[in-house]
């Protein structure tokens, strides 16, 4: 296996999604989904594809601390790495003196989660399998090897993940069969950004009701008026028995939250996702339990920045869905403690994929925890937005509103040359004929 990585490269890519609104949510009205993406390569000429998912002038930051942490890799074989994933995960997350601009928050995390999602691509490339398969494939040992305990032993021992991973051995090969024919369900958050006129969203949540779509998210929190057309809207388009979920990306207070959420309780959210600063561990407990009675849950995690969180956030019962994601945590690595967690506690894993690349990462996490740890699909659903696949060398597949397994080996993160050169900012193609019309 050796593969020395003898080289690390980062790149600034942009796309321009804030002309069109796509992405845009009640924080974010001008989102350019954006990544910080790293390609590594090793003496035997094999390459390792990762990202981390930015929005626009964010970038930068990203970019810069990616080339703080690379010298890390530089020199390492794969073998030495993977053979003790949790030691180098450490390296990463506990530099003397790079850890103090986090410690695995921040700019520093996410530059982690880009070079580790590349590491773990290489290693699925050289093992020949899509990351969900080679995750399925590791044992139960190797499994939790790459998991770092430190912080979370209070509510989760390697020992009871072992125990969690073992017992989840039976019928894991019947599931794998499952999820290669019938997919993972996903719901679809593309009709209902904020930014989109109410023609607009009508036009979408037609074409994605005759594609087979049964589960929507719609944008809310800026204009409570606004939100309640919208969501009039579109339970009258999807009727009484699809699923309807909100996002409101957290804009509102404790009891802001409550009372809004209570206006639109008639609309019959099955959650309400981010209602308040995705800090605020007691505020959201307070939230989920006001609104319990409604029937609405709590959902939160995209900007949950490590597992740390995560376990106070279950201890304290302050979300009733998961939220992993790929590109926030600490890679592959962070999301196992996540996962084996909210299997722990029993809370249901619903992963976050709007930005550029999630779709594609997050649906191996989703496919493995399905397979190989919580082997329940009940509640659980992984977003899907309709944008940018067109730039990945393996974009997902979708089919009747479920993500098909991935057959490519890696993480499915390779961005196109030509996209990377069209979008490398700010010089590519792309935004220097925006800068020329004077539109940025
Ligand atoms: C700025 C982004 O599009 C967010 O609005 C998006 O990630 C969103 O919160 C989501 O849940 O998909
Ligand atoms: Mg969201």
């Amino acid at each position: 296996m050796q593969q020395q990585i003898v080289e690390v490269r980062v790149e600034d890519v942009r796309f321009p999604t804030s002309l069109q609104q796509h992405g845009s949510d009640a924080m974010h009205p001008d989102p350019d989904y954006s990544a910080a993406y790293v390609v590594l390569e090793t003496d035997g000429g094999r390459r390792g594809y990762g990202l981390t998912f930015t929005l626009g002038r964010g970038t930068q930051v990203v970019v810069c601390a990616v080339e703080a942490l690379s010298g890390l890799l530089l020199g390492k074989t794969l073998e030495d790495i993977v053979d003790d994933f949790r030691g180098f995960y450490r390296l990463l997350t506990s530099d003397s003196q790079m850890r103090w601009i986090g410690p695995e928050k921040g700019a520093i995390h996410l530059a982690t989660a880009a070079l580790l999602n590349a590491v773990w691509d290489l290693w699925a490339r050289v093992e020949g399998k899509p990351l969900w398969k080679l995750l399925v494939d590791l044992s139960p040992e190797q499994l939790v090897s790459c998991v770092d305990f430190r912080y979370i032993s209070d509510a989760l021992t390697e020992q009871q993940a072992l125990d969690l991973l073992r017992e989840a051995q039976a019928g894991k090969a019947e599931r794998e069969q499952q999820m290669l024919q019938e997919g993972y369900p996903a719901y679809t958050t593309s009709c209902a950004w904020l930014g989109y006129s109410d023609q607009q969203l009508t036009q979408l949540c037609t074409d994605a009701l005759a594609n087979g779509w049964s589960r929507f998210k719609v944008k809310v929190g800026a204009e409570l008026k606004d939100d309640e057309r919208r969501c009039r809207l579109i339970r009258q388009m999807i009727g009484p028995d699809k699923t309807l979920l909100m996002d409101a990306n957290q804009r509102w207070d404790v009891g802001e939250a409550i009372r809004w959420m209570s206006s639109l309780a008639p609309f019959r959210p099955l959650w309400i996702e981010e209602p308040t600063s995705p800090d605020d561990i007691l505020g959201h407990a307070a939230i989920s339990k006001a609104l319990a009675p409604l029937g609405i849950g709590v959902a939160s995690g995209e900007q949950c920045h490590n597992r740390v969180m995560f376990k106070q956030f279950l201890q304290a019962s302050a979300l009733q869905f998961v939220q992993i994601d790929s590109c926030r945590l600490g890679s592959v690595n962070e999301n196992l403690a996540v996962l084996l967690m909210a299997h722990k506690f029993q809370v249901p894993v619903c992963p976050h994929a709007g930005g550029v690349g999630l779709c594609e990462l997050v649906q191996h996490l989703i496919l493995f925890d399905y397979i190989s740890l919580s082997a329940d699909l009940t509640n659980r659903m992984c977003e899907y937005v309709d944008h940018l696949h067109q730039h990945f060398s393996s974009p997902v597949v979708i089919r009747n509103a479920h993500y098909l397994p991935p057959k490519d080996p890696g993480y499915s993160c390779e961005m196109l040359e030509s996209s990377v050169e069209a979008h490398r900012f700010p010089h590519g193609r792309v935004w220097a004929d925006l800068s020329a019309q004077g539109r940025r």
